[in-house]
C-alpha cells in the first residue's frame, strides 16, 4: 500500500499563520474597546474557521454581541495582511517539491475561508503545488464534516483509500476519521489540548517528514 495523493491542512500544518490572525482579531477587539488576546489564546481558538475564531475571541473578552460585524471586520483586516508575519514551516517547500517531482497530486483542505487561503498560498509560493484548494466557505459545511476532504480528493480525481490527509488538529483528525481517510498528525502545530481517543495512522514530529513517509511507500500503522 502506498499513497497516490496527499491533502494538506494549512494553518499550523504548512504555515505558521497565527501571528497575522492575532493581529487581525486584536484589531477587531481594539475597535470594540476589548482587551487584546495573547498569541497562545488565539492559537487555542484556531481550527474551526473564521467565524468560530471571532466567536471565541468575543466570548473571551466580554460577550459575542455584534458577531457578524466583527467577522466581516476580521476578514477585511486579515485579508489586507495575510503574509506580513506568516511563514512556511522549515523544510515544507522542499517536501512539497519532492512530492510534486514524484508526481503526487496534492490539495489543500483548510477551514480558513477560500479567498485568503488562496491569496496566502500564492504569496508564500505554495499555490503552484495545489491545483485544488478547498476552504472553510467552499461548501456549506466545514471540517470536521468529511465533505470538504472528500471534495478535495474528488477534485484531484484521487482514490480516498489511497489518499493521506495531513493536519495538526483535532478537527483534522475527526475529519479524516469521518471521511475514512488515513491521517498523518503533525506535532507542534496549533493543537493545544490532548485529543480524546487519539489514534492517527501516522504521527510526525514536523511537516517536512511527510515526504519520507509518502515517498518511502511504506505504511506503518
Ligand atoms: O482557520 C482556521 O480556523 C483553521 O485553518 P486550518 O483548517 O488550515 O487549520
Ligand atoms: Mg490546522
Amino acid at each position: 500500500m502506498r499513497y497516490d495523493a496527499v491533502v494538506f491542512d494549512l494553518d499550523g500544518t504548512l504555515v505558521d499563520s497565527a501571528p497575522d490572525m492575532a493581529r487581525a482579531i486584536n484589531g477587531v477587539l481594539a475597535t470594540r474597546g476589548r482587551r487584546a488576546l495573547s498569541l497562545a489564546e488565539v492559537i487555542s481558538f484556531i481550527g474551526s474557521g473564521a467565524r468560530i475564531l471571532v466567536q471565541r475571541s468575543l466570548r473571551a473578552t466580554g460577550g459575542i454581541e455584534g458577531e457578524d460585524d466583527a467577522l466581516a471586520e476580521f476578514l477585511r483586516r486579515y485579508e489586507t495582511g495575510v503574509d506580513h508575519e506568516t511563514a512556511v514551516y522549515t523544510g515544507v517547500m522542499e517536501m512539497l517539491g519532492a512530492l510534486r517531482a514524484a508526481g503526487l497530486p496534492m490539495a489543500l483542505c483548510t477551514n480558513k475561508p477560500e479567498a485568503p487561503a488562496r491569496d496566502l498560498s500564492a504569496r508564500l509560493g505554495l499555490g503552484g503545488f495545489f491545483p485544488v484548494i478547498v476552504g472553510g466557505d467552499t461548501l456549506p459545511v466545514l471540517k470536521p464534516d468529511p465533505a470538504p476532504l472528500h471534495h478535495a480528493i474528488t477534485g484531484l480525481s484521487a482514490d480516498p483509500a489511497r489518499t493521506l490527509y495531513v493536519g495538526d488538529s483535532e478537527t483534522d483528525y475527526k475529519t479524516a476519521r469521518a471521511a475514512q481517510v488515513d491521517f498523518a498528525f503533525v506535532e507542534g502545530g496549533y493543537q493545544s489540548r490532548p485529543i480524546p481517543d487519539f489514534a492517527p495512522t501516522h504521527r510526525l514530529a514536523r511537516p517536512a517528514l511527510v515526504g519520507d513517509l509518502v515517498l518511502s511507500g511504506v505504511v506503518t500503522r
